[in-house]
C-alpha cells in the first residue's frame, strides 16, 4: 500500500494534512544544530522536530527535564537557519507552559520569535485544553504528544510501554480527537500499543506520528543520533539503527590519535 509521493516545495502543516488525506507516510527526525539539520533537510525530511531530547543527546542529562527555553531557542535558531524545505516543529521545554496558558503562549511566541520556528509541539491532553487554544488563537501551528510524556517521567516511574490498560486507552483516544477539535495540525505519539495507535490515528483526520508506536499510524520519528547509531546506550526495540556512527567516528577519531601521535600527520602537503 504505498501511496504516490507528491513533491513538496515547502513543508506546511497544510502538506501534513494533504500526506494524510493522500495515504502518503510523513517522514521525522531530530536535530539541534545547524550542521545536522543541513544534511537531514537535504535528504528530504518532512518535519524536523527541535525536540527536548536535546536534554539528554547534547547536554547529557538523564531526562529531558531540565532543558531551558532559553535554551531550545538557541538549538531551534541554529536548525532554522539551515532548513529549506522540512517544517521545523520545537519542543515547549518542562517548566515553560504548565503553570498557565499565559506562560504557555508567551514562551510559544518567544519560540516562534526568537528561533523562526515555524510550530510549538506540547505534551499532554485535557490538562493543557486552555493553553493549545491561546497558542492557535495567536496563529501559532501545534504539535500535540500522547502517549509516553517523558516530561512526566517522575509520575509514570518508568519509561514503559503507556495505555495498556482500558482506562489509559480510553483517554488517549479522547484526547487525540479534542487535540484535532481544538484545531492541532498533528499528534506525535509515543510507545503506546501499535493496535491502539492505529486506531487512533482512524479516528481523527489530523495526521498521528508514532515512536514506538507500530507502522499503523500517519508517520514515523526517531531521534536522529538514535538512528545513526551514534548512542550505544539507547536501545528500545522501536530503534532502527541505519549505521553504527559510534563504532565508525570511534574508528576515524583513534586514527587521527594515532597520526599525530607518529607524526603521519600532517604531511607536506598539508601544510604551507
Ligand atoms: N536519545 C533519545 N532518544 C529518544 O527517543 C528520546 C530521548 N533520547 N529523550 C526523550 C525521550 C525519552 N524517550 C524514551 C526513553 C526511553 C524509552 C525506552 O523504551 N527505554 C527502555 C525501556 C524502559 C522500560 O521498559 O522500563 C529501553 O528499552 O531502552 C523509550 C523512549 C524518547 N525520547
Ligand atoms: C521523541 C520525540 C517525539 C520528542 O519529543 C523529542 O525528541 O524530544
Ligand atoms: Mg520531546
Amino acid at each position: 500500500m504505498s501511496a504516490i509521493k507528491k513533491d513538496y516545495k515547502r513543508i506546511t502543516t497544510k502538506s501534513l494534512i494533504e500526506m494524510k488525506s493522500n495515504g502518503e507516510k510523513i517522514s521525522m527526525l531530530t536535530a539541534y544544530d545547524y550542521t545536522m539539520a543541513k544534511i537531514v533537510d537535504t535528504a528530504g525530511i518532512d518535519v524536523i522536530l527541535v525536540g527536548d531530547s536535546a536534554s539528554n543527546v547534547m547536554a547529557g542529562h538523564e531526562t529531558t527535564l531540565p532543558i531551558t527555553l532559553d535554551q531550545m531557542i538557541y538549538h531551534a535558531s541554529s536548525v532554522v537557519r539551515a532548513v529549506e524545505r522540512a517544517l521545523v516543529v520545537v519542543d515547549l521545554p518542562f517548566g515553560s507552559y504548565q503553570s498557565d496558558s499565559k506562560e504557555a503562549l508567551r514562551s510559544s511566541i518567544r519560540i516562534m520569535k526568537e528561533s523562526g520556528g515555524h510550530a510549538v509541539k506540547l505534551e499532554g491532553g485535557k490538562e493543557i485544553k486552555e493553553s493549545i487554544k491561546k497558542i492557535l488563537n495567536a496563529g501559532i501551528p501545534v504539535m500535540g504528544h500522547l502517549g509516553l510524556t517523558p516530561q512526566s517521567i517522575y509520575k509514570f516511574g518508568t519509561y514503559t510501554v503507556r495505555a495498556k490498560e482500558e482506562q489509559e486507552a480510553e483517554k488517549l483516544i479522547e484526547d487525540a480527537i479534542l487535540l484535532e477539535k481544538l484545531g492541532c495540525f498533528a499528534i506525535v505519539i509515543e510507545k503506546v500499543p501499535a493496535n491502539l495507535a492505529e486506531k487512533v490515528a482512524k479516528s481523527i483526520s489530523i495526521p498521528v506520528i508514532g515512536i514506538g508506536a507500530g507502522g499503523g499510524v500517519d508517520g514515523q520519528v526517531l531521534v536522529i543520533h538514535d538512528m545513526l547509531g551514534m548512542n550505544n546506550e539507547f536501545s528500545p526495540r522501536f530503534l532502527r539503527r541505519y549505521m553504527n556512527l559510534y563504532e565508525g567516528m570511534t574508528k576515524a577519531i583513534s586514527q587521527y590519535v594515532e597520526d599525530v601521535k607518529s607524526e603521519d600527520f600532517p604531511n607536506e602537503k598539508e601544510q604551507y
